[in-house]
């Protein structure tokens, strides 16, 4: 019925998350409010692990790519669930170190981490850094001998992969600035570097083609690449890796019109070409890392906000205006994206109107949605904008000083709040 099963309506016609109310939701902890079903992020969790079990006798990780949603409570469920994270930020890799996360099970991102932020990751024993230039390798062997460490490491490889996806987020392709390219031999280059520097270990190599990706192909194609790569390597320099990282990127149904491929068809389909070419080139299966990120939190979240206005325009446009808006998902300004609108307290009644959504930002593109379908809203509805769980808190900002959300999680039809609401003095605590 709605983009994601964790929704329905109740006999009060209200939508509800994972059994909860939304409009109580709303009540209780205010809008706008962004709210998760813990069991749709744990089932994604599982179903994911469940396939490095079938697919790879269980050697590999589910790495969440936390970027997509970062706080205390999901670094704790990810944890639980016995996976690993990808982070990308001393700030990420704080936050889920604040809570006890396994260091060992944490890869480290970023084309351009900085000295500070190495020597953090590094003094904690992060299990990989996923290098991405040369300059950052001599960081890390740097750092790692004033330590008296070697650091394991994996390269990142730019497999040329030209995945259909928006331009800003497609990151595998030649003209990136993530990670070492292939077919310049830019690639082998690094691992010969690598191999000359005592403080790193080069224990594998990582792609990552893009994000909200539907095809298979670009995937099989991009595991291909990459073990042709480890091929190339044990013959040119003799070195084994034992470790392959396949990124995240996988799609989900922000709108009815997306068909995202089931996980257990990609898993099967990318660990059989895994397989096979390792087969072809003789090598043994590395250890498969995987980080999704959107796929585990984008389903298992909406947010909610309540209408202050309506504007018609006669023949132009219907503006209906919420309490929020770019600040807390600034990803329709950012890319179009489309999203999935519900009028939450009158949620069976048919869509009658097509409206659309304004943030309150003094900013005319200040939107979360045009030509969205929906129940006509009044002033005091409340709006539930789906499938906002990926990339919305995390890329939420301050702009006009408008305090960021509260973020609660269900479980079993209860609420618990796991990020508190931004106040006024939250607003002003760094300024002098
Ligand atoms: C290196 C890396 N890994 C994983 C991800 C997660 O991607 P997604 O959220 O599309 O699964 C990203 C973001 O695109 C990324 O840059
Ligand atoms: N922020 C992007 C995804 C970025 C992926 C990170 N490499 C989005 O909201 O779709």
């Amino acid at each position: 019925m709605f983009v994601s099963d964790c929704l329905s309506v109740n006999e009060a016609g209200h939508l509800t998350i994972g059994s909860a109310d939304t409009v109580e939701l709303a009540r209780t902890y205010g809008t706008p409010l962004y709210v998760f079903d813990e069991g749709t992020i744990r089932d994604t969790l599982r179903q994911y692990k469940g396939s490095i079990d079938r697919y790879y006798g269980g050697k590999g990780l589910v790495a969440y790519a936390s970027k997509a949603f970062a706080c205390k409570e999901i670094y704790r469920i990810v944890e639980s669930e016995g996976c690993g994270i990808d982070v990308v930020s001393r700030g990420e890799l704080y936050t889920a170190l604040s809570v006890g996360f396994p260091v060992e099970k944490i890869f480290y991102h970023g084309n351009n981490k900085t000295v500070e932020e190495l020597t953090y990751a590094i003094e904690h024993n992060v299990g990989r850094i996923v290098v991405d230039n040369l300059t950052e390798l001599e960081r890390i062997s740097a750092i790692a001998i004033s330590q008296n460490k070697v650091v394991p490491i994996l390269l990142r490889i730019k497999p040329g992969i030209d995945a259909h996806t928006h331009n800003f987020v497609r990151t595998g392709q030649i003209d990136s600035k993530f990670g070492f390219a292939l077919e310049t031999g830019e690639a082998l280059d690094a691992v010969r570097y690598a191999l000359t520097h005592p403080g790193v270990a080069l224990k594998g190599i990582h792609c990552h083609i893009g994000s909200q990706i539907f095809e298979i192909d670009p995937f099989e194609c991009a595991a291909e690449v990459m073990i042709g790569f480890m091929a190339a390597v044990r013959d040119e320099t003799g070195l084994i890796l034992t470790e392959l990282n396949l990124g995240g990127g996988f799609g989900i149904k922000y709108v009815p019109e997306n068909d995202p491929v089931p996980y257990q068809d990609y898993m099967e389909k990318v660990s059989g070409m895994v397989h096979t070419t390792c087969r072809k080139y003789g090598l043994e299966t590395p250890f498969i890392a995987i980080e999704p990120g959107r796929s585990v939190v984008g389903s298992a979240g909406i947010t909610l906000y309540t209408v202050g206005g309506v504007k018609v325009i006669p023949n132009i446009r219907t503006y209906v205006s919420v309490d929020g808006g770019m600040t807390d998902n600034p990803r329709y300004i950012l890319y179009q994206s489309q999203y999935e609108a519900v009028l939450a307290n009158r949620a069976a009644d048919p869509k009658d109107s097509v409206i659309t959504l304004a943030g309150r930002c003094c900013e005319s593109g200040d939107l979360v949605g045009e030509g969205m379908p929906i129940q006509s809203p009044k002033v005091d509805d409340i709006i539930a904008v789906l499938a906002t769980g990926a990339y919305n808190y995390s890329m939420a900002s301050n702009y006009n000083r408008v305090p960021r959300p509260a973020a609660v999680m269900v479980r079993d039809g209860q609420a618990r709040e796991i990020i508190r609401r931004e106040s006024m003095e939250d607003l002003v605590r760094n300024d002098l």
